[in-house]
Parts: C-alpha cells; structure tokens; sequence
C-alpha cells in the first residue's frame, strides 16, 4: 500500500471532477484525481457529447426533407448509420485529450485510475493507494436508474451508456421514459429513419411548462415519433427477436429498447458510511456551501442531488474553486441554472415556472408572450414555431421559458438576468444585432413596457403639454 498525503483528493474525473482538479492545482494546491472508469466521465463517453453530435447528423438528415418551404425540392436522405457512428465518436476523440489523464498530468495532478471507497472519516483506497486529504471532495455522478419492470432484465435493453455503440439503426426503437434523454433521442433516431415509439407512465417532458413542452411534443409527433402518455409499464418480454412492452393500455411491439427513466446518484461502494457522509436516494446530502455531514468532504455535480446537467457541475466545480484552495465560505445558489432539452424545436427554461411565479407573486405576476413569428429572422430561416414567456415580478424576470430554434441559446441572457438581479430595463436599453433572434428577447421587454409607456393617461399628458406649449 503506498500512503498518500495531498492537499484535495477528488473522486470521480467527470466534468465536475475535472473542472475543480484543473483549477485548484493551477492555484497551487497538491491535488490527486480518482477516476475508476473513462476520464470525462458520462458527459464525454455517454452523455451530452455524443447525443448531441447524433442530434446534429439527424437534424442533417431532417433538413434534405423539409426544404420544400423555402424553395428546395426534398429528397430522402441515405443514413449511413455506421459513418453517424463514427461522426458520434469521432466527436468524442476530439474533445477526449482535453480530458485525458496525460493533460492533467501535465497540469500537476496526480491521476490515480482505480476506484475509491472510504475506510475512515478521514481516508480512503483506491487500489494500491492509502489515501489522507485536507479535504475530499465527491464527484462520482450518476447512472442510468433502472426500474424493477417485470421481464427486464431477460431482455437486451440499452440505456444511455450502450446506446452509442450500436452499429446498425434500429428498426424500431421503443424508449420508455419520456423526458430529456428519452425525447432528445426519439427525435433523432426518427428523423435517422426509424420507427420510435416513447412510453411515458406520466406526462412526456412532464417537468417543464406544459405550455412550451406542447410545442415539443407536437413537432415530435409530427415527425412521426409516437408518444404515449399516461402508460405504466407493467411487463416487458422478449419473441422472436421483437421486444413487447405491455402497459395499462396497450402493448408496444419493437425492435430495440431503450430506458431512460432517470438516473441514480453514484454513492454505491463509496464507504459512505465509514465517511460518516450522509446521504439518501438524490444523492449525498450538502448544504449550500456542498458540505456533506463531513466537515472535510464535499459533493458536486449529479451526486450532489441537486440537478443533473454539465454546466451545474462546471459551477459547483467554481464554488469549490474558491472554497477549498482559499478557504473562502463561498455559496451554490440554484434559482439562476438555466437547462435546455435539445429537441428541434429547443426547449429552455431558467427560474421560476409559471405556476411557481404564481404562488410566489399572485396578482403581482405579470406574463409576457412573444411569438418567434415576432422575428424577422424566424420569418426569414422558416423557423416561426416558438414562444418566449417571461415571467415578471415588480420589473424583474423570476422565470423564463423559450421554447422554438436555438432556445438553448436565447436562455443565456435571461440566466444572466437572474444570476445578476437584473431588471427589464436592462433589456430595453441594450441595442441588438438586426436581424437576430436575440431580438425576440427584447421585444419580451418591449412587451413589458409598451402599456406602460402607451396606455398610460400621464405620458399621454405629457406628451400633449409639451407638443402644444414646449417650442
Ligand atoms: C444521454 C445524456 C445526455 C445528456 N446531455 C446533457 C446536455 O446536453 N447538457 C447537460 O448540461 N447535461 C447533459 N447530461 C447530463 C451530464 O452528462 C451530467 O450532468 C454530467 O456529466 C455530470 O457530471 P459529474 O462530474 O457530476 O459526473 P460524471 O460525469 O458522471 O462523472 C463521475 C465520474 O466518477 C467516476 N466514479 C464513480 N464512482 C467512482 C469511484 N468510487 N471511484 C472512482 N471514480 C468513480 C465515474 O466513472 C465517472 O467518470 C446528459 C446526460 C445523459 C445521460
Ligand atoms: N439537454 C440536457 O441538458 C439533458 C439531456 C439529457 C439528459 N439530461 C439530464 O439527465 C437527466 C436524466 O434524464 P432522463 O430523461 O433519463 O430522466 P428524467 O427523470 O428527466 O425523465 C424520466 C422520465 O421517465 C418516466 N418514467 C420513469 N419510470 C417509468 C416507467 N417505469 N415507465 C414509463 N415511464 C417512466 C418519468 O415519468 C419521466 O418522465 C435529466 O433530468 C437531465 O438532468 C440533460
């Protein structure tokens, strides 16, 4: 056993592993990194990279057929399945030497590939290595949630982590799960040319604003993606090579399965127990500075139980940054982490929902609707499905949905509005790019104003006083 002394020692090299382990030891402190599998973790081998450079080749795919409005004749595309494979993981070799352990070495870290558990409040193995640590930080994510569906586990099903490595489309692909991951990739194996049918037991996009997720769904269903809601899942068998998926309501006949119905914290043989670190089914319990029970170890990123997504682990990862290399009590606030599911159209939300506005503020909530037909650019590139809603409280947007093209992107500026407790003027006074889509976030404070400014009797007043006595 070699015993191991180091300033941070940080399980899990994920993107929250990752960002903390490159910014603390470029600050000067000894860190050593544990990563029991792919350097990268789910985001880079079977997560965001490789769905969304699938996603990208199916939107490819979708563009030969739906020209027709803006004058070019459609044509069914050739899918190459095995060259979109090899796009898909040629995504992943790109941006896999950013992550690799030769650049972290490089950096300064030492990158131990073995897996960690706890034997000590104060110390933990991996492999060869003993390992004490001024503070620990946890950074182990999270894996497919599996439910315990009769007939399953006789079946050959996928979930996020084998779906990318197969090699020839699927016929017909049932998913069971309609929510980010189940839609995102229902979307693009349609539009890659198969069958798909998506089982949801509630509501499909059921966490996000039903009005926008609406919008989603109908486009999906257009393309010919069927979507069953409300179908619990009560059986699963294997015939003859078809896969049947019976519910309540029905029995669901396919070539392939895939499950995506969640995600569980990775807390499993982590000597959670031997740590004294608290934990439950989210994850392991933190507080707002993501201290655990341990007042020397911390949690980040998917384990932390408070959302899933990259760009929440890369901002715990900064939170961190600033606690543990300077000793600073810095905070994680939640209300200003924007998310985006990357259907076509888009579907982005930061802040409140409407009907947490609501509860919140009553009467005081004011609701702004602007179409994306209100965008020239929309008109001109076809692309007028849409709405932007803001939700405003006493000047200040508390919630914003978008949902149309590039919603993911229009959601940056309102998540710096609620990162910085900006109000609408802010948006009113800023000149924009003609013609862009960012305008439509304009017009929303454009929305907001006008009957303040055009249906108010002391403008029009004014506005008469000087026009007859002003010279
Ligand atoms: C299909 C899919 C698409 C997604 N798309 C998006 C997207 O578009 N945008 C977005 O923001 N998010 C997306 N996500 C979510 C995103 O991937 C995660 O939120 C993110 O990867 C979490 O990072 P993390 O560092 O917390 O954990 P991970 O990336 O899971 O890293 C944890 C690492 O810890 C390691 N580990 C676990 N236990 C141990 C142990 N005991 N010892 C040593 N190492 C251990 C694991 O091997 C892993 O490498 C997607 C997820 C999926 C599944
Ligand atoms: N674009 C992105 O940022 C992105 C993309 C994909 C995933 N992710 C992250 O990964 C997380 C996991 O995504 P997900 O879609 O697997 O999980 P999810 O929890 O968001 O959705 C799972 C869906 O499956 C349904 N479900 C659960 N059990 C079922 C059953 N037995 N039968 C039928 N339906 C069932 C649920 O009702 C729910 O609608 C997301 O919450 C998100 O944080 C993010």
């Amino acid at each position: 056993m070699e015993d191991i002394q180091t300033d941070v020692c940080i399980i899990g090299a994920g993107s929250a592993g990752l960002s903390l382990a490159a910014g603390a030891v470029q600050m000067g402190a000894k860190v050593v990194l544990i990563e029991a599998g792919e350097m990268g973790g789910e985001c880079l081998n079977v997560g965001c990279v490789p769905s969304k450079a699938l996603i990208a080749a199916a939107k490819q795919a979708q563009a030969l057929r739906y020209g027709a409005s803006l004058g070019i004749a459609p044509i069914e595309p050739e899918v190459d399945f095995a060259a979109v494979m090899k796009h898909v993981h040629g995504a992943i070799a790109a941006i896999a030497p950013h992550d690799s352990q030769d650049r972290f070495e490089g950096l300064g870290v030492r990158v131990i590939r073995e897996r960690a558990a706890f034997t000590a409040p104060d110390r933990l193995e991996a492999g060869p290595h003993r390992i004490s640590a001024r503070r620990f930080v946890i950074a182990t994510g999270s894996r497919p949630a599996v439910p315990p569906i009769p007939g399953l586990e006789e079946v050959p099903f996928l979930t996020n982590e084998s779906l990318f490595d197969l090699t020839e489309l699927p016929e017909h692909l049932l998913i069971i799960g309609g929510g980010p991951i189940g839609l995102e990739m229902a979307q693009a194996f349609r539009r890659l040319g198969a069958r798909v049918t998506v089982i949801e037991a509630d509501a499909a996009h059921g966490r996000e604003d039903p009005e926008l997720a609406a919008i989603v769904l109908k486009r999906l269903r257009k393309e010919g993606v069927e979507i069953v809601e409300g179908a619990v899942v009560e059986r699963v068998s294997q015939q003859d090579g078809a896969i049947s998926v019976e519910t309540g309501n029905g029995t669901h006949a396919g070539s392939h399965l895939l499950v995506a119905t969640g995600r569980v914290p990775t807390t499993d043989g982590l000597g959670l127990d031997a740590a004294e670190v608290e934990h439950d089914k989210k994850g392991i319990t933190v507080d707002d500075r993501l201290r655990t029970s341990n007042r020397k170890i911390y949690a980040m990123g998917d384990v932390a139980g408070q959302g899933q997504f990259t760009h929440l682990a890369g901002y715990h990862a900064g939170v961190l940054g600033r606690t543990i290399p300077f000793g600073l009590p810095a905070k994680a606030k939640n209300g200003h982490i924007p998310r985006a599911t990357y259907t076509d159209p888009e579907l982005a939300h930061v802040g409140l929902s409407e009907a947490e506005a609501r509860k919140q503020h009553g009467d005081a909530l004011e609701v702004i609707r602007v179409p994306y037909t209100q965008s020239d650019r929309a008109i001109a590139e076809g692309q007028t499905t849409g709405l932007v809603k803001v939700m405003v409280h006493r000047g200040r947007p508390v919630g914003v949905g978008i949902v149309g093209h590039q919603a993911g992107d229009l959601i940056g500026t309102w998540a710096l509005f609620l990162a910085n407790g900006l109000k609408m003027k802010a948006l009113s006074d800023t000149v924009l790019p003609y013609p862009t889509l960012s305008e439509l976030n304009k017009r929303a404070a454009g929305a907001y104003f006008s009957p303040r400014l055009f249906e108010n009797i002391w403008v029009k007043r004014v506005v008469g006083f000087v026009q007859r006595h002003v010279p």
